[in-house]
């Protein structure tokens, strides 16, 4: 073999080399998930997104009678996320260690001193410490003493609001059915039934809410969105990324027993399915977080009435609790929004007797919407008040009575005994047909303390997560739905009065990955 002949041979074997390495790179490209290609974001309309979602549908109203509430998982199953010594604390912070103890829903022991100091809802209604201790929580079955009546009864600034009289309420449980109390004739103004139709405001379609606040949520999307799609993307996942991954859930609240499923998940698809494209790992995150959230549950409310109201039926009646400073008497006027738009006739029980203003707060609503409010005076019995809403309901044929009660920290033991005795003498009275417990979605894990302990006193049906526009920590509701296996039904998602949407577990993972 010549020198030319030889230098042939090799100048082949290097091209063939050459080609080679390049196809093995190209090759190698094409399997990485890359979600910088812009042709391959899936929008919403997107029918691999379907999901069953309508992003035009509105607040699901349904009648008390028959309805059940379908839960994801037993709640025993759950795992909670705790502190060191395995039991759900004030202020549980959302990155727990990996190797924290695993259990079910436990009892909170109630601690006789406020955890005000630690607790930040607590922190921003200070004032309602002081009031919230009368003895007349603490004994519940003890009627309060009487008291002075605010000085001057004119100072009500709604015309449509009924005055309780000063009473304890109905004794329980000796009379099954107790008297109802009777109405104080108030002196200054004259009550009026409502206000006139052409004076009412103007109230926003319950329909496309949540599509037209999407935007709202942009804190939490961008943990979701840019943070976890991002992560998804970024190619070869390798175990720091998937750490990162379970970092980024964590920070959003998820709780470390969805986590963990989360990411299984995903690791146990990515390979199955051959997940390439950004496309692709959209769609699955969107299947995988879909699911958590319990699609199947039963999330329409029960506020229509038993019957029709107007030939003897029963209005429904909805409570709403839950600490301080959370929404509870925001939502219950945007509830009441809701309801009269879509043709109902409400009744507000002003249940919140620690707070003058409060009391006040909700008359103004029910003035907005011309719905009758009963109210007591400050410091007067809760149950009493709620009783006697309950009452006027039914004797004006109301199609919905929403009674507001006082906020309460989930630690005060009289408290809640006193939320339970409201719940059982309303119950003498008419059916209860939800217990919507309002939790702010900013207090993150502490929100789940809360919602356990209301659970056990009052029998929560439902959940209101509130001011979840407020923070990046939307992945509370997966924890929320998980450990109480109770559905959040609605979503607050700014302070107007038409800010309040219902919760569709489709719609919310779109508007978080969008
Ligand atoms: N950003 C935002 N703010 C909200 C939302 N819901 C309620 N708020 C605000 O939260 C604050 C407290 O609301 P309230 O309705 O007074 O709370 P509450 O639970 O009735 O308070 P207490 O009766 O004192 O326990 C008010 O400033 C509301 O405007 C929401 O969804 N988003």
């Amino acid at each position: 073999m010549d020198t030319t002949t030889l230098i042939v041979i090799i100048v082949a074997v290097v091209v063939v080399l050459a080609v080679a390495v390049v196809a093995g790179i190209v090759l190698g490209r094409r399997r990485r998930i890359d979600l910088s290609e812009s042709e391959e974001i899936t929008t919403k309309s997107d029918s691999a997104q379907g999901g069953g979602y309508q992003a035009g549908g509105g607040i699901s109203l349904s009648s008390g009678a028959g309805a059940t509430t379908a839960s994801p998982r037993p709640a025993e199953e759950s795992d909670g996320e705790r502190t060191e010594e395995g039991k759900p604390g004030i202020g549980d912070d959302a990155a727990v260690p990996r190797d924290a103890e695993r259990q079910g829903i436990v009892d909170v022991e109630l601690p006789e001193e406020p955890a005000a100091t630690t607790d930040e809802t607590a922190a921003r209604v200070p004032e309602q410490e002081a009031p919230a201790e009368p003895e007349t929580a603490a004994e519940p079955e003890t009627p309060p003493e009487p008291e002075t009546r605010a000085a001057d009864q004119s100072a009500a600034t709604d015309d449509t609001a009924t005055q309780v009289p000063e009473q304890s309420a109905p004794a329980e449980p000796a009379e099954p059915e107790p008297a109802a109390p009777e109405i104080a004739a108030p002196e200054q103004p004259a009550p009026e039934p409502a206000a006139p139709a052409e004076e009412r405001e103007e109230i926003a379609p319950t329909s496309g809410r949540l599509e037209r606040m999407r935007g709202r949520l942009s804190r939490s999307r961008s943990t979701f969105g840019q943070g976890l799609l991002g992560l998804l993307g970024a190619g070869d996942l390798d175990e720091d990324s998937w750490e990162e991954i379970e970092d980024t859930l964590l920070m959003a609240d998820l709780g470390a027993a969805t986590t963990t499923e989360v990411i299984e998940r995903l690791r146990t698809e990515i390979a199955s399915r051959g997940v390439r494209t950004a496309d692709q790992a959209r769609a699955l995150l969107r299947e995988v977080l879909v699911d958590q959230l319990g699609p199947d549950m039963e999330r329409s409310l029960q506020a229509l009435p038993h019957g029709d109201p107007a030939d003897g039926g029963k209005p429904a009646v909805l409570l709403v609790v839950g600490v301080n400073g959370t929404g509870k008497t925001t939502t219950t006027g945007k509830l009441a929004r809701v309801l009269v738009a879509d043709g109902r006739t409400v009744l507000l029980g002003a249940a919140d007797t620690f707070r003058a203003a409060a009391v006040e707060q909700l008359a103004t609503w029910g003035h907005r919407v011309g719905a009758e409010v009963v109210r007591g005076n400050e410091g007067a019995d809760p149950a009493s008040v709620a009783f006697e809403a309950v009452s006027r309901g039914a004797d004006t044929g109301v199609d919905t009575v929403l009674v507001d009660t006082a906020g309460r920290l989930h630690t005060k033991t009289g408290l809640m005994d006193e939320l339970g005795k409201v719940k059982r003498v309303v119950d003498k009275r008419a059916q209860v047909d939800e217990v919507l417990l309002v939790l702010d979605a900013t207090t993150g894990q502490n929100g789940l303390t809360q919602a356990r302990v209301f659970s056990d006193v009052v029998d929560v049906t439902g959940i209101v997560l509130t001011k979840l526009d407020g923070t990046a920590k939307g992945g509370i509701v997966f924890q929320v739905q998980r450990e109480l296996g109770v559905p959040v039904k609605l979503v607050g998602l700014g302070e107007g009065p038409d800010d309040l949407a219902p919760f569709e577990p489709g719609a919310f993972v779109d508007a978080l990955l969008d």
